[in-house]
């Protein structure tokens, strides 16, 4: 099973379930405690460790490693940051031999644990506060933060004072969207999971790889998975859809509209009028369209929109299109089952409102669309209208470049023409295009990505 996300009550309701079958929160505390001194240790390698303490149990948890820090010789103070108020956190510190000091005189120490707040913040950083944890994460030669930064929002991932430049974070029992969404995301560092024997469960996941099977011995190209790609004003974007939804695992590929260019093993089929895409269409071995890809935004390819979302194949509605939809998006696909569409944040934007943070945002949006919305950024969400998500985990920066978006749009459309739902289908879809990042190397060009998809898949097998 991929790793859960959960919020902070969902982490809260597994841990009261922990409780409830036999564990106790002052274990939990403890198993979290000595996760946190051992990833701290494993990086002090003997330097003094200044650790900050704040008044709830991410606190407690910052106690119990200073405890077990000192214990193993570590040269240990804690700044404490008002008064423990757990039953957990206050025993946690009553066990706490060592010297403490008030967050307000606290000097740096090379090696810094910050658990000042976890899950349980519910406002934004005092600024005084905020502004001695980042001096002291800034004079920090490595900086740990328990569970999640101080001054993170666990659930929408908005930055509500946190420091800049941790080194790492220990993410305690399960991933949190602050994990995984920016800007919280950015501001973790090196993630690190601890397993603190919480069962964690829920219908939010991170991505994670893959695993296919090879074609079955009576594969022919069409049953591997028929994928049209349309072309429009600007037919460059249309043709690297269409390499890529090649090089992804599809049989067949037709581009419609455009000179195909290389490989040649992509069809291409002209069209003159609009209509000419309606008799394209009209072939039940077609496994998915793709339309929005440089499609332009004028009344033709308003029309072959229309002919696409008529059609009674799988869809992606990627770039152009969605501009196309706008407001009217929910409106204009209701018609529509199995659907996919891609927004990066603009896009998404001009259809939907984005309240909430990222993840509640792009699951209200796949429920008003019925279908599943694969919400780009460094932090793609692809969520289901049926309240699943995932959360890509593993990324790559060198991804911010043109044709990236095109590249990704026609992986989905193949792996959803090889017969998988497009909920994993795009879960596929963002592993593959990033892994396909990585092997391609720093500053790669759009057009190199298509090549080293095969090498991704191989790696899925
Ligand atoms: N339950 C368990 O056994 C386990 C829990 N674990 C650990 O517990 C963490 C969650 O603990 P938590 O719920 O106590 O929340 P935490 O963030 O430490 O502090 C909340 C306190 O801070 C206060 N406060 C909030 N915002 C503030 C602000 N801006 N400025 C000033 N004060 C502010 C808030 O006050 P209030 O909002 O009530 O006014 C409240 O008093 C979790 O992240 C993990 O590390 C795990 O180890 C597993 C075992
Ligand atoms: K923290």
């Amino acid at each position: 099973m991929p790793q859960p996300i959960l919020t902070a009550a969902a982490m809260r309701d597994a841990e009261t379930a922990a409780v409830a079958a036999g564990t106790t929160y002052a274990a939990l505390m403890a198993t979290a405690g000595k996760a946190v001194a051992d990833t701290a240790a494993r990086f002090a390698l003997g330097r003094p460790i200044l650790v900050l303490a704040g008044p709830g149990n991410n606190g407690g948890d910052g106690y119990v490693a200073a405890s077990i820090l000192a214990e193993r010789g570590h040269d240990v103070i804690v700044a404490a940051h008002g008064d423990a108020r757990s039953a957990e956190a206050i025993a946690a510190r009553a066990a706490w031999q060592g010297q403490t000091i008030a967050l307000a005189d606290a000097e740096p120490r090379p090696i810094l644990i910050d658990a000042l707040f976890g899950t349980g913040l519910s406002r934004p950083l005092d600024a005084d506060v905020a502004t001695t944890l980042q001096s002291l994460v800034d004079a920090a030669e490595f900086s740990l933060a328990v569970d999640v930064p101080s001054g993170v929002d666990t659930d929408t991932g908005a930055d509500l004072g946190a420091p800049h430049g941790l080194t790492a974070t220990l993410a305690l029992g399960a991933y949190k969207p602050a994990h995984l969404i920016e800007p919280a995301a950015g501001l973790c560092g090196h993630l690190f999971l601890a397993d603190i024997g919480v069962p964690a469960r829920g219908s939010w996941h991170v991505i994670a790889r893959p695993q296919l099977v090879p074609p079955p011995r009576d594969a022919q190209k069409f049953t591997r998975g028929l994928v049209v790609v349309v072309a429009g004003a600007m037919p460059g974007a249309a043709r690297l859809a269409a390499r890529a939804a090649i090089h992804a695992g599809a049989g067949y590929v037709i581009l419609a509209g455009a000179d195909a260019g290389q490989p040649e093993a992509i069809v291409h089929k002209p069209l003159g009028d609009p209509a000419d895409l309606a008799a394209i269409l009209d072939d039940d071995r077609i496994g998915c369209v793709l339309i929005g890809p440089g499609l332009g935004r004028d009344d033709r390819a308003s029309a072959l929109l229309d002919i696409a979302v008529a059609s009674r194949h799988p869809l992606v509605v990627d770039g152009d299109a969605l501009t196309l939809l706008g407001r009217e998006a929910p409106h204009r696909l209701a018609p529509r089952a199995d659907i996919a569409m891609t927004p990066h944040a603009g896009e998404f934007a001009r259809m939907f409102a984005s309240a909430d943070g990222k993840l509640l945002a792009t699951l209200s949006a796949a429920r008003a669309i019925d279908g599943v919305v694969v919400h780009k950024g460094p932090d793609t969400v692809v969520a289901a209208p049926d309240g699943r998500a995932a959360v890509q985990i593993e990324r790559s920066s060198w991804l911010s470049t043109a044709g990236s978006g095109d590249t990704l749009a026609g992986i989905l459309a193949a792996r959803r023409a090889t017969g998988v739902d497009f909920f994993g289908a795009a879960q596929q879809a963002v592993w593959f295009h990033t892994r396909a990042a990585k092997l391609a190397g720093p500053a790669f060009v759009a057009d190199q990505l298509s090549h080293y998809l095969p090498a991704a898949i191989g790696e899925c097998l």
